[in-house]
């Protein structure tokens, strides 16, 4: 790819990858609000808060493709939320609609499914079940992803990410986690891929614990190098019943009254007894 754009650039995440994207591309945008950590020769820096719409628009301009992973992380500020994932990733494919730019690549979260019981292998195919106000907001931005390849043909892989930590740092995340180099292969089917239209696929490692049914990744050939057992250094301490409960952990235990409930595909209640 000729001109690639990584919107939150300065995070946790895009400082991971920052290293990994650049020698793919002729060069390589940085956008975020605040400043990223020292330019290498193919990038260069562009300060944007993507919930302005004349910002975002700016940013875009002559770019061919884009890592979008720009937002607020977690947390339950709805306004900041609202702001930042919602107005923010609507901005971003406006701007990618007025500037022409084909590709998305988009973040997205395994809090899109949080609520679905740990014993159960969830597929991109099963109805969304957010975990909090950030996995809701990660549902509109798969669901933006879908509007504008349907209206105006952008293309978008949705990465439902697991944990992109530097590495496993809980027993939960030795079944989500993804490393650097993994995502990165991600990233670029994403970016390259000729059968993405608005595809969503799981974001992990080659973990020994499945909680996704990946296929779909495979089939557009990702093939994870990294085991997360390899790289745990668990240190996060033990979760409550409700995290436990659940494959969002501590993200669903916001506003929960500690009852568990269970519910299946077709939002019928599930008793106890048939669980999971
Ligand atoms: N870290 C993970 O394990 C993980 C897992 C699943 C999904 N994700 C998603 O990946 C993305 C990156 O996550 P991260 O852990 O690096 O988060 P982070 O908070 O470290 O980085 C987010 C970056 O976005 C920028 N940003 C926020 N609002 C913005 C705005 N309005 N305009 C421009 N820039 C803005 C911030 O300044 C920050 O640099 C997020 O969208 C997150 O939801 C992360
Ligand atoms: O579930 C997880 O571990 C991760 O999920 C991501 O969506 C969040 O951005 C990150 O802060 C969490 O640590």
């Amino acid at each position: 790819m000729k001109r690639l754009a990584l919107t939150g650039a300065a995070g946790r995440v895009g400082t991971l990858l920052r290293p990994l994207l650049r020698p793919h591309a002729e060069h390589l945008r940085l956008i975020d609000i605040d400043e990223p950590a020292a330019l290498g020769k193919n990038e260069s820096f562009v300060r944007a808060d993507l919930a302005r719409r004349d910002e975002a628009n700016a940013a875009l301009q002559e770019v061919d493709g884009v890592v979008h992973l720009a937002g607020i992380a977690s947390g339950v500020d709805m306004r900041a939320i609202l702001d930042a994932n919602v107005l923010g990733t609507f901005n971003l494919y406006e701007a990618a609609r007025i500037n022409k730019v084909e590709r998305v690549v988009y973040a997205s979260s395994n809090h899109v499914t949080g609520f679905y019981p740990r014993g159960q292998l969830v597929s991109p195919l099963d109805p969304m079940r957010p975990d909090s106000p950030y996995g809701l907001s990660k549902c509109w931005g798969e669901l933006v992803a879908g509007l504008y390849y349907d209206t105006c043909g952008i293309r978008t892989l949705s990465i439902r990410i697991g944990n992109a930590g530097t590495y496993p740092a809980s027993e939960r995340s030795m079944a989500i986690w993804i490393s650097a180099r993994d995502l990165a292969q991600l990233v670029g089917i994403g970016l390259t891929h000729p059968l993405i239209a608005a595809t969503v696929v799981y974001g992990v490692s080659d973990a020994e614990e499945r909680w996704w049914n990946n296929g779909l990744a495979s089939r557009l050939g990702y093939q994870p190098q990294d085991r997360p057992r390899d790289h745990a250094r668990i240190e996060e301490p033990s979760e409550g019943p409700v995290a436990l409960a659940f494959q969002g952990g501590a993200f669903c235990e916001t506003n929960h009254d500690g009852n568990i409930r269970m519910r299946d595909a077709e939002g019928l209640a599930k008793s106890p007894e048939t669980v999971p």
